[in-house]
């Protein structure tokens, strides 16, 4: 697919004798947000961590802007690493840690930057996530939810990187700041041009940011495309998601927001 910024070609993971991806190709593309969706454990977030160098899969391909990211030197593996963006589901932000540290450390180990010049910079990154500067003083067991998440985020966004991947980012936040995030991340896409790939099962998060969406099921990428194309698919699983009463709800909740 032309403007591919990632391409994943025949991925096959397993564990033991379970086998969580075989045959699976995807592509993202440049510019856009993709939703990854499936049921639970079809294996969104193994994708994820095959795609940013955290799992080695068993075989296949993993292709960031065209270059192989299993088969790259480890300097030029890590250099690719590190123009991509990360948060995990959990937020995964270090308890001991100031919420202006946890961003700040990145700058400080990656790109070797001072403590003072990391410290500045990610007051700018708290304040691109949202968050008030005061925020930076606290520690993570502080914080609400919906600011940990924000935190999170502040924190993927350290190294300017050009691709984000989120793994379930509204998970747990009430559905105003969940659509508070949501506008969050279209205004960031817009404003970075970010290409971002976001695991979720929020149906509203799907129709409120997605530009396309992959679904995941049977070990591999079952059907992807804009909304209205999957939607539209006859597999009674992608059927049963879109079409049940949560799946409507958020489409017409959907269609509101637009008129
Ligand atoms: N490190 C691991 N060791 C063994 N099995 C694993 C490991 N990581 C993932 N799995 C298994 O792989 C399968 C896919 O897991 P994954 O977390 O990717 O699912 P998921 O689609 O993200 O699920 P959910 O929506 O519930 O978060 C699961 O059966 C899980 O138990």
């Amino acid at each position: 697919m032309s403007g591919a910024v990632i391409q994943v070609r025949d991925l096959r993971n397993r564990f033991g004798p379970q086998v969580v991806h075989e045959h699976l190709d995807l592509d993202v593309i440049e510019g856009e947000i993709l939703g990854l969706v499936g049921g639970s454990g079809s294996g969104k977030s193994v994708l994820l961590r095959s795609i940013i160098g955290l799992h080695r899969p068993d075989a296949g391909e993993v292709r960031l802007w065209q270059q192989d990211l299993l088969t790259l030197p480890a300097a030029q593996r890590s250099a690719l690493e590190r123009r991509m963006g990360v948060l995990f589901q959990s937020g995964a932000l270090f308890s001991s840690l100031t919420v202006l540290e946890n961003i700040a450390l990145p700058l400080i180990e990656h790109a070797g930057l001072s403590r003072a010049r990391a410290s500045e910079l990610a007051d700018i990154k708290l304040a691109l996530a949202g968050l008030p500067a005061l925020a930076g003083q606290r520690y993570p067991s502080s914080l609400s939810g919906g600011m940990i998440k924000r935190a999170a985020l502040a924190r993927a966004l350290a190294l300017d990187p050009q691709i984000l991947l989120l793994d379930e980012p509204t998970a747990g936040l009430d559905p105003v700041s969940a659509a508070a995030f949501d506008r969050l991340l279209l205004t960031l896409r817009d404003a970075l041009g970010l290409t971002v790939v976001l695991v979720t099962h929020d149906l509203d998060t799907l129709y409120a940011c997605c530009d396309r969406v992959a679904v995941l099921g049977q070990r591999r990428v079952q059907a992807a495309g804009t909304l209205a194309e999957v939607v539209a698919t006859q597999d009674p699983w992608i059927r049963d998601y879109f079409h049940g009463p949560r799946g409507r709800a958020a489409q017409q909740a959907a269609r509101g927001n637009k008129e």
